[in-house]
């Protein structure tokens, strides 16, 4: 039996005890579990539609459609403008705007990146408990990287973090595990031993198909569902809390076991 699945069967069922294992690094989602994006994505993509004499969409229906990386978020968005504006918003088109689109969304998010965004509570206190337990630590998003990195630095997050992954930083993005993978290998760490913590489905399904433990934020997007209906090893209401339970990990060189 593995470390992680003794760890499930502990007298709370399908749940991990982080407190018993001993990650050896930590993988974390970017909007919707460090950072609340939703103000900046609003400002963003209501400059978007402004230009293109379409109407606005509600922030409700915006959180909705965050989580699958910029390029599926506009699309979503032209084609329920267009649809509201009652114009045709078929693929075809949305695909007649998208590169118009794109670029005004990214001139609009641009203005306001970081600005608008807030860390959500113990986030920041969390990556200073895992760094100061010895846990490296890497942000894998849907993000592009021209967005994510800013985001990062002006909420003084970079420096806790080892790497940053966007969702163009390779041909795949989450829900695919591939970027998990690259990172636990960037890391150096296997993935059965490193944790990733997301806020929704499509952080899950990748960390399951890497074979990564993971942990939801109850506070996140997750595609407006209620995050405990997605399968995870653990629901938590602050990175920090998380953080608090994992054990320190071992020097390099110790064997499993040892103090
Ligand atoms: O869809 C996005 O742009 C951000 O997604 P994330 O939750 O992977 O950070
Ligand atoms: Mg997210």
């Amino acid at each position: 039996m593995t470390a992680v699945t003794a760890a499930l069967s502990a007298d709370r069922p399908g749940r991990l005890d982080l407190s018993q294992w001993a990650a050896e690094a930590v993988l974390l989602d970017l909007d919707g579990t460090l950072i609340n994006t939703l103000d900046e994505f609003d400002v963003a993509l209501a400059h978007m539609l402004r230009g293109m004499g379409l109407p606005p969409v509600a922030k409700d229906e915006i959180a909705r459609i965050i989580g699958k990386g910029s390029e599926h978020l506009v699309r979503s968005v032209l084609a329920l403008a267009l649809g509201r504006a009652g114009r045709a918003n078929d693929a075809a088109a949305v695909e007649a705007r998208f590169a118009d689109a794109m670029a005004r969304y990214y001139a609009g998010y641009g203005e306001v990146d970081g600005q608008l965004a807030t860390v959500f509570p113990g986030a920041l206190d969390g990556l200073r408990v895992l760094h100061g337990k010895g846990i490296p630590m890497a942000v894998v998003t849907n993000k592009p990287l021209r967005l994510a990195e800013p985001l990062l630095a002006t909420k003084g997050l970079a420096p806790w973090v080892q790497f940053l992954y966007g969702g163009d930083s390779f041909e795949k993005r989450k829900p695919d595990p591939y970027p998990l993978l690259k990172a636990c290998e960037r890391l150096g760490s296997s993935p059965a031993r490193t944790l990733m913590i997301g806020d929704s489905s499509n952080d899950a399904l990748a960390a399951r198909a890497a074979g990564c433990p993971v942990v939801l934020m109850r506070y996140g997007f997750n595609h407006g569902l209620p995050i405990e209906t997605v399968d995870a090893d653990g629901y938590f209401d602050s990175i920090d809390a998380i953080a608090r339970q994992l054990p320190a990990r071992p020097p390099a060189g110790a064997k499993p076991g040892q103090p």
